[in-house]
């Protein structure tokens, strides 16, 4: 692993470097991707989920026999675990919601805020090297609290060209019919042109690989929203003399093991954590199923030594973590001054897979330094505030003068008329 020891301010850029690829490596495909499934509809996505999930389907639509199929084969033991943790999902979210906001601004001017649900959202959901099941919760449960009144699914078809079954009992679980097996840059292309048998959407949500999360940033060119870029997995732990190495180090290996492309990082105040924590992950690591893909994240992750708290605070805040755990004696300094990171973790008892899958929170997160500028989905993400207004005369009256006089300062007669007329009506 790479350890670095109070590094220079000036590295620091250079050391928290992700090892993705970007938007400018992966446009090009993008963009020929888009184009053809732009003209070509199902054809151009039946192409490229043979060319790149090595499949050839006629048919992209998960039907509801299917569903039924996979409902049987989930055990009740798997299955109880998901409603403990759509139970908790659903708390959360729930009290995300917010009242209407109503003000008398002038007297007669009375002014509201109401949120409304987005009507057609296309949720995205991994299945390239694991079926992310978890993340149907994470979007399928607030974009019903919102009321969204389309909810399409796309993930990844096996070699097979089969959805795993927990991902359809998962789906149906939360009320999710339109399914379709489709991947990759294809399916954000799908949602956002819409193909013969795929709805075009308005808002795509979900995580994903490079690929994916490239395809949804080029997608809002196109006249779509999205959630955020949510990209590889990262994990950054601050950690001191207080923590357990062994629990961090099998924080950071949960985050390794998503992908070879995923970062994880340790920053430490103590020079023995770091050595006791590397020990621990050349164990554990030993014993993971998974062993080869988290090598290769662990190989591009960093031990880092910052002789400060303060200097601590500020490379994390610098690098914008999706996940960042809290383990030391100084949690609330940390926790009152981190600036950017997509959800925080606090002391020795918060694995960050409690956030992944059934504390409540949703996992679905910014990464690559986004952190610095997105939220991470919740429930306001499924819905757009509208404004209100409702003047009356008497509120025409106190307003409208500043109206005329401010149209007339822009130079724009038409929307000082719109005043001039009413209260020219009411003078009669
Ligand atoms: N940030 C978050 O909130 C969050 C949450 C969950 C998962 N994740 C991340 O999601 C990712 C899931 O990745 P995954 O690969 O397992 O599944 P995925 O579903 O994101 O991607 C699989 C698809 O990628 C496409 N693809 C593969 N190689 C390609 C290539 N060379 N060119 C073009 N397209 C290609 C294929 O069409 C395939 O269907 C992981 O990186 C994980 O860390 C992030
Ligand atoms: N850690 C991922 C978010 O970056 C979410 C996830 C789903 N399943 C397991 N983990
Ligand atoms: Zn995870």
């Amino acid at each position: 692993m790479n350890k670095i020891y109070n590094p220079n301010k000036e590295d620091w850029e250079a050391l928290l470097q992700r090892p993705t690829q970007t938007l400018e490596d992966i446009e090009l495909t993008v963009n020929d991707i888009f184009s053809e499934v732009r003209s070509k509809g199902d054809v151009a996505v039946a192409k490229y989920t043979d060319l790149f999930d090595g499949i050839k389907l006629d048919n992209f639509k998960v039907s509801t026999e299917d569903i039924e199929v996979a409902k049987a084969a989930i055990s009740s033991n798997l299955k109880d675990a998901i409603q403990l943790a759509k139970s908790n999902i659903e708390k959360f979210h729930k009290a995300q919601k917010t009242q209407r906001v109503e003000v008398t601004t002038s007297k007669g001017v009375d002014c509201w805020q109401e949120k409304r649900p987005i009507q057609k959202v296309g949720l995205y959901i991994p299945g390239g090297n694991a079926p992310l099941f978890s993340t149907i919760l994470m979007l399928a449960i607030p974009a019903n609290i919102a009321g969204c009144k389309e909810i399409v699914l796309c993930t990844p078809p096996d070699k097979n060209g089969e959805i795993n079954p927990v991902i359809l009992y998962t789906a149906a679980l939360c009320g999710v019919d339109k399914i379709f097996k489709i991947g990759g840059i294809q399916a954000i292309a799908a949602l956002t042109f819409g193909t013969e048998t795929v709805p075009k959407v308005y808002k795509i949500f979900g995580p994903g690989n490079q690929f994916v999360t490239v395809a949804k940033q080029l997608a809002t060119k196109f006249h779509v929203a999205i959630d955020m870029p949510a990209g590889p997995s990262e994990l950054l732990v601050v950690a001191d003399d207080t923590a357990d190495a062994a629990f961090v180090a099998s924080d950071l290996l949960s985050q390794a093991e998503h992908g070879a492309d995923s970062q994880v990082i340790l920053i430490s105040t103590s020079e023995k954590m770091i050595e006791d924590v590397e020990k621990e992950i050349e164990l554990q690591l030993e014993i993971l199923p998974r062993k080869e893909m988290a090598a290769k994240s662990i190989a591009n992750s960093k031990l880092i030594y910052l002789e400060s708290k303060q200097l601590a605070m500020e490379i994390i805040n610098e690098y914008g973590p999706e996940h960042f755990i809290v383990c030391t004696a100084h949690n609330d300094f940390y926790v009152e001054n981190v600036a950017n990171a997509g959800s925080v973790f606090i002391g020795n008892y918060t694995p960050e897979s409690a956030g992944d899958y059934a504390s409540g929170t949703n996992h679905t997160l910014p990464t690559n330094g986004f952190a610095k500028q997105y939220s991470g989905v919740n429930l306001d993400s499924f819905m757009k505030s509208m404004t209100f207004q409702k003047i009356s005369e008497e509120g025409i009256r106190n307003i409208g003068p500043a109206i005329e006089i401010m149209a007339e300062a822009e130079g724009l007669q038409a929307h000082k008329n719109a005043v001039t007329l009413r209260l020219n009506k009411l003078k009669k």
